[in-house]
């Protein structure tokens, strides 16, 4: 519950925009006790009395004070000063337990205000800010919703009062603020960029073009571009020169970066540099978007940072048809190489068919922030501006890669082989996953890699490293630690061998040939000499054929079902599902088989067909490896026992995919048996349903999220599945596209 200010008396000095309209905000939120004003400006107070915001005041501050608890400055920042000498010297006049808070706009030379009148740090003095104003000002503006979802930073120092702190807290909660803390210098550098800078160069650029024109004949034909950036020019000049003044020291570092930024935009201009220019403005675009996101609480890594407090459901009603022709998204593993491979070439990739996911969007986004320009996504659409292997640029902080164990394991790869050190970090999910597995091997090639305990992300990665190729076994049937390697061996002295033990997807290898670099296998071993060069080419990216398999599951297990996946990759690496549900009796067929961009796709159809159970075979492990929480679903509507062993990897994906699939399924009531590595289904193929609806959890992990609701097609009851979220991860529209093939389900925020 949110805390309400309990003052007997309040004393607001000055009554501008800020001290009106939070006197208005108390007055409005109904708060009992009284609220005086201190003011030099009398028909202001009278105004203030006559609109019913204070009760009281004066222009007098030490007559004013008489008895006061809770005092707000909010006057501007360069008449602090004086204000603080004339508290210090009549505090006595106030209630024992008074308490000083101001609003100001800078807070060290308030700080230094403070220590000069009062000899040293009062305890009782909380600095505080709120981030709310608007270019009007004075009482005109007065506005009793202006705190209202406004942040303010209190900057209580290590002496202050934790009672005083609570009480600031409890007045601004009182006028709907959100109220945060941070160190006097912290706040002051931060305020620099995000409001003094903006305001001078707002002043400036009005300032010029006014001089420039004398006729203003700019701001007749002014464009909204115009009206949008100088809108702040129009704010209270004293209140401006105040702040700069008393924030010099930061306004000036503020300054000097953005002066720094604006030359290197104008080389490129100068230049006629369209790639630099591109960079630029793209990064700049998809800040911007992302920070609006962010306001808005919508973006995908917004999402996650959301998580915790709320969470997406699925509703999937008993039953249903499947039906229908459709074209699942882009495959995931070819999209984050496609951006990765793009932008290490030399020229510009096209990419269609690119997978609009936020596992993919986060690589993309990476290599953003090391500086490569790359247009889209649109509808799948994306232009990368390949920099060249040694063309990536020093990030301005750690890589974020969400939920995506792919961009982090092909990612470390990729930077232990760069002249600049690197961060890789990721969502909760991701922080526990192995990185061992790559860092350990990489290291071996002379990386210099820091993981946390475990082998757990974060990585740190020292740039500058010379790298060596080295002949490795891979203990696990890995396409990521495979891949991995292969790009670090890009920047590596000579050749890096990787042997395989069983054969996993080779996307990495088709497409380092399709763009022109040589990469050789014999049997189970591949390998490549670095110092080499990728020259840019068309990537046409299929239907991803681990998405495709929730709806040939669906398929599958639904009597009556005829359904064609379009245009999905069937590359032999990955035909895993397709070959185990034709062992288990599906009727599934490829149609219009052909190739594009150096990978097999074809439709696929499927129409239902009893299906039994089966031992599905080893070498079908690695092929199928994210397919099997639908194949799960499939083996729990077939009949008699399916028995997976040799699949321990399963447990360290995005959740542990074996217990969380046995545990959805000791809900619903399909009978099963775990192992360390694996599992044995015993399933059901009746006339009606195959088990119970029932309250599933997904962990969080897309995969268990979406085979879950196909699972529900042969339910008795609903089958509910929480922490839904990622879903978006690598099937963007799941819910469209099921409902569209004749699935019940809906969308729900948890508790709703
Ligand atoms: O290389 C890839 O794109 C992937 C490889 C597999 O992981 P492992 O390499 O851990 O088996 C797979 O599970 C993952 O979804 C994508
Ligand atoms: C394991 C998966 O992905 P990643 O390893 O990239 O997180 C997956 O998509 O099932």
């Amino acid at each position: 519950m949110s805390q309400v200010a309990r003052e007997p008396r309040i004393l607001i000095v000055g009554l501008g925009l800020i001290g009106s309209s939070l006197a208005a905000g108390l007055r409005r939120a109904g708060v009992a006790g009284e609220i005086r004003a201190c003011d030099p400006h009398l028909d202001e107070l009278t105004r203030a009395r006559e609109m019913g915001l204070v009760d009281g005041g004066g222009a007098c501050l030490a007559e004013q004070l008489d008895g006061v608890n809770l005092v707000v400055l909010a006057v501007p920042v360069l008449a602090m000063c004086d204000v603080m000498h004339e508290l210090a010297t009549d505090r006595h006049r106030a209630a024992p337990d008074l308490v000083i808070t101001d609003v100001g706009s800078t807070k060290a030379t308030i700080r230094e205000a403070a220590v000069a009148a009062f000899g040293s740090l009062p305890a009782n003095l909380v600095l505080g800010h709120p981030i709310a104003g608007s270019e009007k000002s004075g009482l005109d503006a007065v506005d009793p919703a202006l705190f209202e979802g406004h942040k303010v930073i209190l900057t209580p120092a290590p002496s202050t009062s934790t009672d005083a702190v609570g009480r600031v807290r409890a007045l601004w909660a009182t006028v709907g603020a959100e109220v945060l803390e941070m160190d006097v210098d912290r706040h002051d550098a931060v305020l620099a960029r995000t409001s003094h800078l903006p305001h001078l160069l707002a002043f400036s650029l009005v300032d010029t073009l006014a001089r420039q024109d004398e006729r203003l004949d700019i701001f007749r034909y002014a464009a909204g571009g115009f009206r949008d950036f100088t809108r702040i020019a129009g704010s209270d000049p004293v209140m401006w020169r105040d702040i700069f003044a008393a924030n010099q020291s930061a306004v000036l570092d503020a300054l000097d970066e953005f002066e720094a930024g604006l030359a290197r935009l104008r080389h490129a201009v100068e230049a006629g540099d369209a790639d630099a220019m591109l960079s630029t403005l793209d990064r700049a675009s998809h800040a911007r978007r992302y920070f609006d996101s962010l306001l808005n609480q919508r973006s995908y890594q917004a999402e996650y940072q959301m998580q915790e407090s709320t969470s997406l459901c699925y509703r999937a009603g008993p039953g249903g048809a499947v039906q229908g022709r459709i074209r699942v998204p882009g495959d995931k593993s070819v999209s984050h190489r496609s951006i990765m491979l793009g932008a290490l070439a030399e020229g510009v990739t096209e990419v269609s068919g690119f997978l609009e996911g936020e596992d993919s969007l986060a690589t993309l986004q990476a290599f953003r922030e090391m500086g490569v320009a790359i247009e889209g996504p649109h509808q799948g659409r994306v232009t990368i501006h390949g920099v060249g292997l040694h063309g990536l640029q020093v990030p301005a902080g750690p890589l974020y890669v969400g939920n995506a164990g792919t961009a982090m394991r092909l990612f470390a790869g990729l930077l232990a082989g760069q002249a600049f050190d690197t961060e890789l970090t990721g969502d909760t999910s991701l922080t526990r996953r192995p990185m061992g597995r790559v860092a350990d091997p990489l290291r071996e090639m002379g990386a210099v890699i820091d993981t946390a305990e475990g082998g757990r992300p974060p990585l740190k990665i020292r740039g500058g490293q010379a790298l060596k190729g080295i002949d490795y076994d891979m203990p696990m049937a890995s396409a990521q630690v495979k891949s991995c390697l292969l790009l670090a061996g890009l920047y590596a002295d000579s050749e890096t061998r990787v042997r395989e033990p069983a054969p996993t997807r080779d996307h990495t290898e088709r497409m380092l040939g399709g763009l022109g670099y040589r990469v050789e296998r014999h049997g189970d071993t591949c390998w490549l000499q670095g110092g080499g060069a990728l020259q840019a080419a068309p990537i046409d990216v299929p239907a991803d054929i681990s998405s495709a398999a929730f709806f040939l599951v669906a398929a599958a297990i639904t009597p009556g079902a005829d359904l064609v996946l379009e245009h999905v990759g069937v590359n032999p690496t990955r035909i895993g599902v397709i070959n185990i549900l034709q062992r288990m009796g599906a009727d599934l067929r490829l149609e219009n088989e052909h190739e594009v961009g150096g990978e097999p796709v074809a439709d696929l159809h499927v129409r239902y067909a009893p299906l039994h159970g089966i031992d599905i075979p080893a070498d079908q492990v690695p092929l199928a490896i994210d397919e099997f929480p639908a194949l799960f679903v499939a083996a729990a509507n077939a009949e008699g026992v399916t028995r997976l062993r040799d699949a321990g990897e399963l447990r360290v994906k995005e959740s542990d995919r074996l217990q969380a699939m046995a545990d959805g399924f000791a809900r619903l009531g399909v009978e099963h048996t775990l192992y360390d590595e694996g599992i044995d289904i015993m399933g059901r193929n009746t006339d009606g349903p195959n088990y119970r609806g029932a309250d599933v959890d997904s962990l969080g992990d897309h995969r268990i999220a979406m085979a879950f609701a196909v699972a529900a097609l042969r339910a008795e009851g609903a089958v509910n599945v929480r922490d839904c979220a990622n879903v978006a991860t690598s099937f963007p529209g799941f819910i469209e596209l099921a409902r569209r093939v004749g699935l019940t389900i809906e969308e729900q925020q948890e508790g709703a």
